[in-house]
């Protein structure tokens, strides 16, 4: 591609500052567009990123060594070094944005070649993102879907390093799908760092905001603001479809509605396009939904009522692209799970374990009141906190659990960097101050799984949450590599595994 045309779309974006070596860019042709100077070949275009770890343009010079044809960074040419003669360096007002922007031109516009459908929102992106590719994929619609677990695309599945994939392999990617819908999760990060900037949504869908990365965005405001930035990027004829049970997702509704932009409304209210319900939530919950004055009862086979609020939103954005709602119904009805959320395992006395991604005090709150609903005689909650990420969250999740359950048992989450020893003060001192006497500390992640399954009784619900289906970074006391694994080898080998320690030997 010349590089022309890459110029040509920041240009137009008007986030081009200039062109500071002279030459006729219409003579350049790039081959390859890369941000990470190790894997730049000969030809390519190299987009240097000011990072939070590394500074790209630090590595312009091993770019040109390997043969960048010219380089896009935000810097001022007088600050760079190792540009070579007949490299163009092109500066722009931002290299993030100028790297989706060159993306998006170089893989041709994938977005508009395929439907796209950006989920964002707190919690339920991973699930909704599911339910939907469940029932469009039932109804014979191929899917791709980009999110946390991983991304899939043409009946692959790839690793994720990200819930949302920077804006280079993004496109690259969307390029690459030969499915006819590409499902995005989207996260307020991405949205912050440019990963999306560029793509048009057919659909894009909000779920919920509840306190998180405060820590990265400062307030629920700027979080707010950020999240909204995407019903800025629907395609002409595209549609906005928010769950509307929390204030922001009133808020986001009205403010759309103000501003022009068709939004389809989900909720508990009468006065929603997808009205929910009669909802009975069961073990596997029945529901209603009433939208154009038609009755669509649903049954679900994840227990939860934040699955229920998932699966509607999922139904009425499966409603833009399906027009028999019996095939939508059926497809929620045959939904296989996602795994780490609300995945349930039977210990041999009878109790539940329940090993779920809840990761903010919201989605303790949703999965401890289910078991309380459901008739659970007891509720144990096995957690921790990720290291070095939104400490501000940390001392309303304890409570939360606290409130909802009989016990808590606080433990070592990926410690992400911290000193062992600082987060077990942590744990201690949110224990103290937010547990209300319920908690104890067990810093090891399976001897605290094994203490709850060695105490396990008939009628328990005890919940393992924070790592969902993620393998653990650092080794704990068993040979498991995940709270699944842990779970399985007890149950294979409850009597051989010696006594772990506790919380006082600890
Ligand atoms: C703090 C943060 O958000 N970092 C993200 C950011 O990294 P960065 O670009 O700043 O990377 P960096 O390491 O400083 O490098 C800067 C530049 O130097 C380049 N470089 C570096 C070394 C070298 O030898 N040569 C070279 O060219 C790098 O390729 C890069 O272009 O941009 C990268 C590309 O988009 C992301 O992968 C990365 O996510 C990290 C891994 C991360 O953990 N992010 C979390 C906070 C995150 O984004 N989470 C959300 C989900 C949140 C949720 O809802 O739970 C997500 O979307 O995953
Ligand atoms: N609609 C919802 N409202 C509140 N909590 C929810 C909702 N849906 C799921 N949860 C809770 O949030 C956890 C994470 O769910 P899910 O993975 O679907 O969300 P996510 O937005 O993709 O999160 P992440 O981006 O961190 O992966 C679940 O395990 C559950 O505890």
């Amino acid at each position: 591609m010349r590089l022309r045309n890459v110029w040509n779309a920041l240009r137009n974006r008007n986030i081009l500052l200039r062109q500071t070596i002279d030459i006729d860019i219409d003579a350049i042709t790039m081959s390859g567009l890369e941000s990470n100077s190790s894997k730049v070949e000969e030809g390519f275009l190299f987009v240097a990123i000011s990072g939070y770890k590394h500074d790209g343009h630090d590595f312009i010079e091993d770019a040109v060594n390997r043969g960048a044809a010219a380089v896009i960074g935000e810097k001022d040419e007088a600050e760079i070094k190792g540009l070579q003669e007949g490299v163009p360096y092109i500066q722009a007002a931002n290299s993030r944005e100028a790297l989706a922007l060159a993306a998006s031109r170089f893989y041709e516009r994938p977005d508009r070649k395929r439907t796209i459908i950006g989920i964002t929102g707190t919690n339920g992106k991973t699930t909704t993102s599911f339910l939907l590719r469940d029932i469009l994929e039932q109804a014979g619609i191929s899917c791709s879907l980009f999110g946390t677990i991983a991304n899939f695309l043409n009946g692959e599945e790839r690793k994720a390093a990200n819930t949302t994939p920077d804006a280079l392999q993004l496109n690259r990617m969307m390029a690459e799908s030969n499915d006819e819908v590409i499902i995005l999760e989207v996260s307020s990060h991405a949205i912050e760092q440019y990963r999306v900037e560029g793509i048009q949504f057919d659909i894009a869908l909000f779920t919920n905001l509840s306190k998180e990365h405060l820590d990265y965005h400062g307030s629920m405001e700027e979080y707010f603001s950020v999240k909204r930035k995407l019903f800025n990027q629907l395609k002409p004829d595209g549609k906005a479809i928010i769950f509307t049970d929390t204030d922001w997702g009133k808020r986001l509704v009205q403010e759309l509605g103000d501003e022009g932009i068709p939004a389809v409304s989900a909720g508990r209210g009468e006065e929603n396009d997808f009205w929910l319900k009669n909802i009975q939530a069961d073990e596997e919950p029945v529901f209603t939904l009433r939208h154009d004055e038609n009755d669509y009862m649903v049954s679900l086979p994840i227990p939860g009522i934040h699955n229920v609020y998932n699966a509607a939103l999922a139904f009425a954005a499966a409603k833009e692209l399906i027009a028999d709602s019996s095939t939508i119904a059926s497809g929620l009805e045959g939904f296989k799970g996602v795994p780490g959320r609300f995945e349930m395992l039977r210990h041999p006395c009878g109790a539940r374990f329940i090993i779920d991604y809840a990761h903010t005090a919201d989605a303790v709150q949703y999965c401890l009141s289910t078991a309380r609903r459901l008739g659970a005689k007891r509720i144990i909650h096995v957690f921790g906190f990720r290291g070095n990420r939104d400490t501000g969250k940390r001392g309303t999740m304890v409570a939360s659990s606290a409130k909802y359950s009989d016990q808590l048992i606080l433990t070592f989450d990926d410690l992400n960097g911290i000193d062992p020893a600082e987060m077990e003060a942590e744990l201690h001192t949110l224990n103290n101050q937010e547990s209300g006497g319920k908690g104890i500390v067990i810093c090891d992640r399976t001897s605290a799984i094994k203490h709850a399954w060695d105490h396990a009784r008939e009628g328990d619900w005890i919940f393992i949450t924070g790592k969902g289906p993620e393998t653990y970074k650092t080794p704990f006391f068993m040979p498991a590599d995940s709270d699944k694994a842990a779970l399985q080898l007890l149950n294979k080998e409850h009597d051989s595994i010696k006594p772990a320690k506790t919380a006082d030997s600890y």
